[in-house]
Parts: C-alpha cells; structure tokens; sequence
C-alpha cells in the first residue's frame, strides 16, 4: 500500500445527508475551540478593564516584547518604506493595481427610485465612519493582507483607518518592516503593534488616550483572532470569521497530481491548523497525489507545519462515485477556497454554491488569489461561507435608505397607513399621518 501523507476517506456508494457530509471532514475539535474561547473572552475582559497595563502585558506573554505604547511612530512607517526591497515593492504594486481596480469596480451606485410624482426612496451606500484592519504576522508575515483590507475600505471611502499586526521582538516590538512599508505604501499612518485577541479587544473597546473605538474590524487571523472577532460582534461589526486557512479541490483524472499537491501543501503552510482536502473520483488521482504529497513535502521549507495540517483530522483525501456527488460534498464543506481542476471547469463550478472564492482550472492557483489576481484573499472559513462573503468594498458600507415624500405624494397614502395602523392596533402611527391633513395644518 502507498504511504500516505493525507488519511483517505472512500465515500463511493455512500447516501449522505447535507448534516452527514457536512461531518465527513470536521473542522476544529471542539474542545480546542472552547479552550480558545475561554482564554479569548479573558483577554477581551482585562483589554476592557485593564486597558494599556493589559497590552503591555499580553505583548510580553504572547509576543515576548516589552512595549511603552504599542502605536507605531510614523517615522518608522516612512523608513520601512524607503528601505523597502524594489521587487517586493514592485509586487506590491501589481496586487495594490489589481485588488485596486476590482474593488472601485464592485463599489455599489446609489438606487434611487421614484414612486410617484414626489415620493421618492434611495439606498444610499454610506462608508464606515472608522475601522480596524487586522494584519496577521505570528508565523508568518502578512504584506499581502494589508494590501487585501486596505484597498476596499479606501475604495469604500472610510474616513478613518486604524490597521494592527502583532510586534515582533526580532524589530525591536514593531510589526514586520514589510508590513509597515506596505501600509506607509497605502497612505496608513495609523498602525498599532498589536497582536492577537488582544488587537481585536482594542479595537472594538478603545484604549484610553491611546486608541479610539471602531466601528467595524475586518481581517485575517488564526484561532485566537477569528475568536474575539465572533465574540465581539454586536458591538462593532466584523467582516467575516477568516480565521485558519483551508483549501478545498474537486479534481478528475485530467488534474496533474504535482499541481494538486503543491496547491494543497502552499495552504498548509500557513498554520498547522489549516485545512486541506482533495475529492475527487479518480482512484489513481489519489495514489498519485499522495507520493507528489510525500515527494514535495521532503523539499518543503515549513515541513512540520504542512505535515500537521496535512496529517491532522481536519485534512482528508475523499474519494467519490463522479462529480455529482463531489459537489454535494464541497458544497457542504464550504470551503474558504475551492480550486476546481476538471474538465470543463467552468461549467463545474457554476454548480458550486458555498465557498469564500472558486478558483478555476489548473492555471488559477490559490496562490494567484493570495497575493495577486485582484481578487480578496480574506476569506470566510469553518464554513461560515455558507452564509457570509469575503472582504471586498461592500463590507465597508452600510446601505441607509433615504425617504423623500412630499405632502401631496404622502396624502395619496394616509388612508392605507391609517387602515394598516388599526389593523396593527397602533391608531398613533395612523394618527401622526392625519394630522398633516386636519384643516388646522400648515404643513406644506
Ligand atoms: N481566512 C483568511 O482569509 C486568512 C488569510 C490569511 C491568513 N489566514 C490565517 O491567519 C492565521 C495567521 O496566524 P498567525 O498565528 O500566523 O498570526 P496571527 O497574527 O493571527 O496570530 C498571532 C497572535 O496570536 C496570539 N497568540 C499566539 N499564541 C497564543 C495563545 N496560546 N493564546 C492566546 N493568543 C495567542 C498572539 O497575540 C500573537 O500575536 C493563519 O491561521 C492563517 O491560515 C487566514
Ligand atoms: N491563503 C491565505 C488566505 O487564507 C492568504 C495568504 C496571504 N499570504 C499568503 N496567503
Ligand atoms: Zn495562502
């Protein structure tokens, strides 16, 4: 038998329901989602109480950095830019170009609608007054995520932007220099080296004298961040749960098996809680992926990482009778990514209703996604996106309707609202319509 990096699941002949397949491949334990839920609602309680004394020392606990006050001077900004590398700086002004032009593309117009001669209602798409960008940076560095929440929310037009990312004690307790050149790249001056629940805490709480509260807190992270931002949504609004990566392929016998495992060894390389899974009806797909799995692992720089994620009981190989039942089964996963690698792609992933981004054909990477095809990577994960989208401009706007009847218009109407007012036993709204209308009124 070939030696497996991924366990294999033989789901050929199965009947499954939604709630069984959606099992098949579990997501987090649940005992290490509520270890982390517990140790994030602690942290959010003394960021509340404790203020500046409580990032001090969750700075120091998590990130082994001693720090005064976690706001990054704006000299530091403006010297990891000019210090910036040429060709990381070039890259990141391909993916600033690219996310740029499909975000101002996507920015929803106002809808306005006429009724009747002067009656008139209009969504109007109003950005975020203030928000709070999260940039992840504990196991790796992030760029890419500050160019991913930036761009929309400028192309939003929020007005106020405050962007975190953990310190990193080999910089002296600021974040990474590539983050700081890319955020110094995009016109943000307000950054804070802020790391974990604890960012997510002063964002949604403020820190006297130091942070003013947001309205709304998007961005990546790992278990810990995607936890606070849940737990604190109600107070602030969040974008989606985009917490531990995870990379979903519906392949078939024409996928190349060296693609199929590079694409799920680049996701598992971002933490040993990410997620891999293949399905795919083809027997000798599997097989062949396995050894690439096993072949690329050996060359692999984060090799325990992607052998945890890829061993681990989030991963899994599927094998399926056909595609049919391959798309109940990632339509059910829900995946933050989908690749699918089949023959006609397209017309395959037409059929696919829940994933945070679908990626189509053997040339569409989730790498390309990640840093460069104008695309978001900040992505819903745990199978949020069942119900939520990724970031994008529409996250950093709220849609406020706007009435605009005149008094000819609204007379047309009392009589519907005085019936439905009755109707409702609420006569006082049926009465604020009437007496516009009671001789002694002047209204015009
Ligand atoms: N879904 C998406 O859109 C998306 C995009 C990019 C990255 N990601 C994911 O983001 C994550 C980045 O994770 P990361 O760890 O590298 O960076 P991170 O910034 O999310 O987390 C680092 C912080 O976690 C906190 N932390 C570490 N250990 C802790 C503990 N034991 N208890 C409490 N807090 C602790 C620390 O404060 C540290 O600063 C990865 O899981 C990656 O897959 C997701
Ligand atoms: N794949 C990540 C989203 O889950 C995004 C990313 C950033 N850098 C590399 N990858
Ligand atoms: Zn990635």
């Amino acid at each position: 038998m070939t030696k497996q990096l991924m366990r294999t699941l033989d789901l050929r002949g199965e009947q499954l329901t939604l709630a069984q397949l959606r099992r098949v491949v579990p997501r987090a334990a649940g005992e290490d989602t509520a270890i982390a839920e517990q140790r994030v609602r602690e942290v959010l309680q003394n960021v509340q109480s404790d203020g500046l004394s409580a990032l001090r020392e969750y700075a120091e606990l998590f990130d082994g950095v001693s720090q005064e006050h976690p706001r990054v001077p704006e000299e530091a900004l403006a010297s990891a830019l000019a210090e910036l590398d040429p060709h990381i700086r070039q890259a990141l002004e391909e993916s600033i170009a690219r996310a740029r032009r499909v975000a101002e593309a996507q920015r929803p117009q106002d809808v306005p609608v006429q009724l009747a001669r002067g009656a008139e209602v209009t969504l109007r798409w109003q950005a975020m007054r203030r928000v709070g960008l999260y940039v992840p940076g504990g196991l790796a560095v992030y760029p890419s995520s500050v160019v991913m929440n930036v761009v929309p929310a400028l192309a939003a037009g929020v007005g106020s932007i405050a962007l975190a990312s953990p310190p990193q004690k080999a910089f002296g307790g600021l974040p990474h220099p590539t983050i700081l050149a890319a955020a110094a790249l995009l016109g943000v001056n307000e950054v804070y080296a802020i790391g974990g629940a604890q960012a997510i805490a002063a964002f949604a709480y403020g820190i006297e004298d130091e942070l003013e509260p947001v309205d709304l807190i998007t961005g990546p992270g790992n278990v810990y961040v995607a936890t606070a931002k849940r737990l604190v949504k109600g107070l602030v609004g969040i974008d989606s749960e985009a917490g531990p990566t995870e990379i979903a392929i519906l392949a078939d016998h024409s996928a190349e098996a060296a693609f199929v495992a590079a694409d799920l060894i680049s996701q598992a390389e971002h933490d040993p809680a990410a997620a891999a899974v293949l399905v795919t009806p083809s027997v000798e797909l599997t097989e062949q992926v396995q050894r690439e799995l096993l072949a690329q692992l050996a060359t692999t720089k984060h090799a325990d990482r992607v052998q945890q994620g890829l061993g681990g009981g989030q991963s899994a190989v599927l094998l399926v009778d056909d595609l049919a039942q391959g798309l109940d089964v990632v339509n059910a996963y829900a995946a933050e990514h989908l690749e699918v690698i089949t023959e006609n792609a397209a017309e395959v992933a037409a059929q696919v209703h829940s994933a945070g981004a679908i990626f189509i054909g053997a040339s569409s990477p989730v790498s390309l996604g990640d840093y460069c095809a104008g695309s978001n990577h900040v992505l819903p994960t745990s199978g949020t996106a069942a119900f939520s989208s990724g970031l994008g401009v529409q996250t950093f706007l709220r849609g406020i309707q706007v009435i605009d009847y005149d008094r000819a218009a609204l007379a047309q109407l009392a009589e519907h609202i005085v019936a439905l007012s009755r109707a409702e036993d609420l006569p006082a709204h049926g009465d604020a319509v009437s007496i516009r209308f009671k001789p002694s009124s002047t209204e015009a």
